[in-house]
């Protein structure tokens, strides 16, 4: 069978999403993955039964569906590297953050399909926020084979090119965010008195819990807090203390320090 999927440079984010796609019905025989080192390649062809190589050009050869997944220092280099060896009907499909879609045109021959993509490392566990921005190229159906490939390993939003920056703000760089918070209850915890152990549980399974409800409860984050806050209860001494400490512009100007990166990065 022909390969239709490359994933070039496969690091943290394009495993996710490799490994998403095979678990979601992917056939491995139908992908190849490229890495730099003999053990990674060898380890990737044991773990997931891939076509595997330290060849780009050779990887997109077949492929109709081509994700690349080097730091966005990386991207010129492999963008000259594989162009003109891509097929007619490929789509080049980039996670880099930052890398608008006329940087990468600008690598590429002329009339390439390109999808810009900001993902998350919940793609990990099939929990992923994959949004996507398709450039004048890319066909309706391009399109569609992308966000099919990415479905398998998470949720799939088109956005304008525009909101790149801020959608890493949010969603990109935003699992970092909550595992800084379980850190710190974790933390706060042991203080407390906790075993580390226990801290640990009553952090994960809190916020397993409260994501869950944010999720399938249809209310919004304030409606989920006020059900926790009783009147001159604990939980409101614990939120008047965190706008004491002004948590919330922490946050705002954390996420704008993200967001400004980004923009910086093309
Ligand atoms: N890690 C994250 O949370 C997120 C990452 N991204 C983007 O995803 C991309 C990948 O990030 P990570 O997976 O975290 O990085 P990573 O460092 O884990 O993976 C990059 C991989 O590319 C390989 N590579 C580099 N040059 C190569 C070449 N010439 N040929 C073959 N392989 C090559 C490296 O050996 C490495 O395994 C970046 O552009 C990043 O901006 C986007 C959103 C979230
Ligand atoms: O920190 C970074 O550059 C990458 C992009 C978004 C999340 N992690």
């Amino acid at each position: 069978m022909p390969v239709t999927i490359a994933f070039i440079g496969t690091g943290n984010m394009n495993e996710a999403i490799m490994a998403g796609a095979l678990a979601g019905g992917y056939d491995a025989a139908d992908v190849v993955a490229t890495a730099r080192r003999d053990e990674r390649i060898s380890a990737l062809k044991e773990k997931y039964g891939v076509e595997a190589t330290n060849s780009n050009p050779e990887a997109v050869a077949d492929a109709d569906t081509v994700v690349l997944g080097v730091k966005p220092y990386q991207l010129d280099d492999i963008l000259t590297e594989i162009g003109e060896h891509l097929t007619k009907d490929a789509v080049v499909v980039s996670l880099a953050v930052g890398r608008t879609l006329e940087s990468m045109e600008a690598k590429l021959p002329e009339g390439v399909a390109v999808v810009r993509v900001m993902p998350n490392t919940p793609s990990m566990v099939g929990k992923g926020m994959h949004a996507v921005t398709p450039n004048e190229a890319c066909s309706d159906e391009q399109l569609a084979r992308t966000k099919s490939l990415l479905a398998a390993s998470g949720d799939v939003v088109t956005v304008a090119e525009k909101d790149h920056d801020a959608v890493t703000a949010v969603s990109g760089s935003g699992p970092a965010y909550l595992f800084y918070i379980a850190d710190a209850m974790v933390e706060a915890g042991v203080l407390l008195g906790l075993q580390r152990d226990v801290a640990h549980r009553l952090a994960v399974q809190t916020i397993v819990g409260a994501g869950a409800m944010l999720a399938e409860s249809g209310d919004s984050p304030v409606q989920l807090r006020e059900k926790v806050s009783s009147p001159g209860g604990t939980t409101i001494m614990a939120l008047a203390e965190l706008d004491r400490r002004a948590v919330r512009a922490a946050m705002v100007a954390a996420m704008q320090a993200s967001h400004d990166r980004s923009a910086s990065m093309n």
